[in-house]
């Protein structure tokens, strides 16, 4: 299976300091551009537009209030609009054009989020074992994965956007249109570079699981560095399909994880819906 360029130096990064960068084409990163222009547009809409455009599986619009990043009563101070393969139908009959518009804009770069996540984790996977069923991996993070907007509830410069958490997921690609992202490792707390033409690579628990604790999930918190422009921030959440979820290399850190009740079950844990089992 070839590899597309940059993914086997992301692997070599996310094994040896635990996250990596990735950089957009040039048209991925004017589908991004626009992406970003249909969620200020729909962002800025009254809330009563806003909740009125809530989907399944906690996509859609989520409110102020409701995601947390571990603590309940320290909600993250985003709104929040998620878009998934699952909902791509139902997103057509939003009752608002902003929100119908903004959930395809965001679809339309999915795919390929989709498969640079898949080529990562494959690199990953054979990185670890060398028994791994790559094929049968092949689309099983299609239906398990959700692109997703977050935009800032002002607050001062300082404060906590996202409190420290990983996300529990296999993968999450971060990119934003400010600063604000930092990496916890340890005690250390560091920013990464932040550009438009490139994302943040972060490995979550699932990926952890399954390389027997090989790869570390990542840690990391948000901050905000301005009072009165709202940060706006692209997050893609890969998942693989829970029955695929074989661990590629078994230790202490697995044997006795179920790794498929995890998937299921880590949207609870942020206090919002996830996927139900296929
Ligand atoms: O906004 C960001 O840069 C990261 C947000 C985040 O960590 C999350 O939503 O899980
Ligand atoms: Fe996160």
């Amino acid at each position: 299976m070839l590899i597309a360029p940059g993914i086997e130096a992301c692997v070599a990064d996310i094994s040896k300091r635990g996250w990596s960068s990735f950089a957009l084409s040039d048209d991925l990163q004017r589908k991004v551009s626009t992406a970003y222009e249909a969620a200020a547009t729909f962002f800025d809409l009254d809330e009563k537009s806003k909740e009125a455009c809530l989907l399944p599986y906690g996509c859609g619009y989520t409110p102020f209030g409701r995601e947390h990043s571990g603590n309940p009563a320290l909600p993250d101070r985003v709104e929040i609009f998620a878009a998934s393969a699952r909902t791509q139908d139902l997103a057509l009959d939003l009752p608002c054009a902003a929100g119908c518009d903004l959930h395809e804009r965001m679809m339309e770069v999915f795919r390929w989020f989709e498969m640079t996540a898949e080529d990562i984790m494959r690199g990953v996977a054979r990185m670890v074992a060398s028994d791994v069923p790559e094929q049968e991996l092949t689309g099983g993070l299609h239906r398990w994965s959700q692109l997703q907007f977050n935009r800032t509830i002002l607050t001062e410069p300082g404060q906590f956007i996202n409190t420290a958490h990983e996300d529990g997921h296999l993968l999450t690609f971060a990119h934003a249109n400010g600063r604000g992202l930092e990496i916890v490792t340890g005690l250390s707390v560091l920013e990464p570079d932040r550009t438009s033409s490139a994302f943040t690579v972060m490995p979550g628990a699932i990926l952890s699981l399954l390389t027997g604790g090989e790869i570390r999930p990542l840690y990391h918190q948000v901050r905000a560095h301005s009072r009165s422009e709202h940060r706006l921030s692209l997050l893609f959440f890969a998942d693989l399909d829970p029955q695929l979820c074989k661990p590629w290399k078994i230790t202490p850190a697995n044997r006795d994880v179920d790794i498929a009740s995890r998937i299921l079950g880590n949207a609870g844990r942020f206090g919002m819906d996830g996927f139900p089992p296929d």
